[in-house]
């Protein structure tokens, strides 16, 4: 009886991977933007099953470029250094003292602990933020909200160079300012400008939710422009998943193919979104 389930359970792996082959021939040279958040990295395990993920789609020919979050990480050391901090509508205001906690945070501690992780895969990243080689230039938001920027110039050209050599960049979301400033840009915003810098095929946005959900609570899975307008006016659509819907609509207008919002806490949520007909989470695609 054991012997006819084992069996069972290697022919569902080798009928999954056979029919992958359509996927992995559709996505061989495309570029995936993947924005990693701060909620989907709870804990090392989640950490070392999404680098895997990262490394096996390199390795298949797909080029990834990893965008990561922070915040939960950067509350911690907020708390730790007693500085108070709120969000306005999902972005964190951000004075002279919070921003500095911000970019040692994201450029430091969680930007080197991915790319460690995915090197302790086999994979080979480099770390860097907006700032290297003018990669996203930015403009303040607003003044309420301090140091947070909006990006508006970015250069993708250290991007093409990594990825040509197989290499997978890893950013964190801190802007250089025309002025000499550092702005704290939302993970989202920034991975959306990237991937619209890059014509990126596919931009999967990584969360604690398994997608953008109805007034019901059912999780949406093809949603329209029209429906983000609709359920953000009605309040559906709250806190961080504002930047988030807000991030996949720019992205499809600056030339993204289709955008993803998907569950990164569940395994392998890359590999079932891009390489298998089950797909994943939200969809958001240009209207046809
Ligand atoms: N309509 C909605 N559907 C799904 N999640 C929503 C919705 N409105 C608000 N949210 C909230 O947005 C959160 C995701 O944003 P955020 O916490 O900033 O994630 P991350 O750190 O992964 O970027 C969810 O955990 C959920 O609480
Ligand atoms: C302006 C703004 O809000 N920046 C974010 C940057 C980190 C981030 O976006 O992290 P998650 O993806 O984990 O939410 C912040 O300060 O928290």
């Amino acid at each position: 009886m054991r012997h006819r389930d084992m069996n069972r359970d290697w022919i569902a792996t080798a009928s999954t991977l056979s029919q992958a082959l359509p996927y992995l021939q559709r996505y061989e040279g495309a570029t995936v933007v993947i924005k990693f958040g701060g909620h989907a990295m709870i804990d090392d395990a989640a950490m070392d099953g999404f680098a895997r993920d990262i490394v096996l789609m390199r390795q298949v020919g797909v080029n990834p470029v990893v965008v990561h979050g922070g915040g939960p990480m950067i509350n911690d050391m907020l708390k730790r250094l007693d500085i108070k901090s709120e969000f306005v509508n999902g972005k964190r205001v951000t004075d002279a003292a919070t921003v500095e906690v911000v970019e040692a945070v994201l450029s430091g501690l969680v930007n080197k602990r991915i790319v460690q992780a995915i090197n302790r895969q086999g994979g080979r990243a480099v770390g860097l933020s907006g700032k290297d080689s003018n990669l996203m230039t930015c403009d303040q938001t607003n003044a309420s909200l301090g140091f947070v920027g909006t990006p508006t110039d970015i250069d993708p050209a250290i991007l093409r160079t990594l990825t040509q050599a197989e290499n997978i960049p890893v950013i964190a979301p801190i802007g250089a300012g025309r002025n000499g400033e550092t702005f704290n840009v939302n993970g989202d915003t920034a991975a959306g400008a990237i991937a619209a810098s890059l014509a990126a095929d596919r931009l999967l946005l990584l969360t604690d939710v398994e997608g953008v959900k109805d007034k019901a609570g059912n999780v949406l899975t093809e949603i329209t422009p029209t429906q983000i307008r609709e359920l953000t006016k009605d309040g559906t659509i709250a806190g961080g998943m504002i930047p988030k819907t807000e991030t996949a609509l720019a992205a499809i207008e600056g030339g993204v193919r289709a955008v993803v919002i998907l569950d990164g806490r569940a395994p392998n949520a890359c590999l079932l979104e891009l390489f298998t007909d089950h797909g994943a989470g939200s969809l958001i695609r240009t209207p046809r």
